[in-house]
């Protein structure tokens, strides 16, 4: 799908193909229709990331508290959505260890019990002892840090998703 696809595409398309890339977010999606026609791909996410960098920090909160946790219990019982049950699988989050399920279970608790909000990280872009390490030295970080490396983590999954969508051929309505 090209850009003239996506600008071709009528409002309800739009947010049904496009309503996910920030996870349980489609008001984000609803949103940056306002500035259609898009220029490019490239000028859709930054729409994207412009409107979440203009929200109040509570806002940026709420899209963090959107994310299920890794290897948590949605994914145990089925309840991801469809793009993240792929980004925790080709993680390898349904293939933990007794040992690792217990530690990553451990430390997402401990992790929104000390900042309010659960440990959000592009699972594509890490394995799981990446996932570990990094979430065992994010629970040092500053409450404001770690909100703004969480919001980093959303654009970069936000990035993927928008890439994976537009490579496939033929729009899922
Ligand atoms: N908690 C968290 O990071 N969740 C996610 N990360 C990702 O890449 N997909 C998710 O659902």
């Amino acid at each position: 799908m090209d850009i003239s696809a996506v600008n071709a595409l009528s409002y309800e398309e739009f947010v049904n193909i496009f309503g996910n890339v920030v996870e349980k977010c489609p008001l984000i999606t609803a949103a940056v229709w306002t500035s259609h026609p898009f220029m490019s791909i490239n000028a859709l996410e930054a729409e994207i990331n412009d409107f979440i960098d203009a929200l109040p920090e509570s806002g940026k909160e709420g899209i963090l508290r959107c994310h299920p946790d890794l290897a948590g219990r949605d994914l145990h019982s089925g309840a991801l959505t469809r793009e993240s049950q792929e980004e925790q699988a080709r993680a390898g989050m349904g293939e933990l260890s007794p040992a690792e399920a217990s530690r990553m279970a451990r430390l997402n608790e401990k992790y929104k019990e000390r900042f309010g909000f659960p440990f959000v990280i592009c699972a594509r872009m890490n394995d799981k002892a990446r996932i570990l390490s990094e979430l065992s030295e994010r629970l040092q970080n500053e409450r404001a840090a770690e909100s703004a490396r969480g919001i980093a983590e959303v654009k970069k999954i936000c990035r993927l998703r928008l890439q994976a969508l537009v490579l496939s051929e033929a729009p899922k309505l």
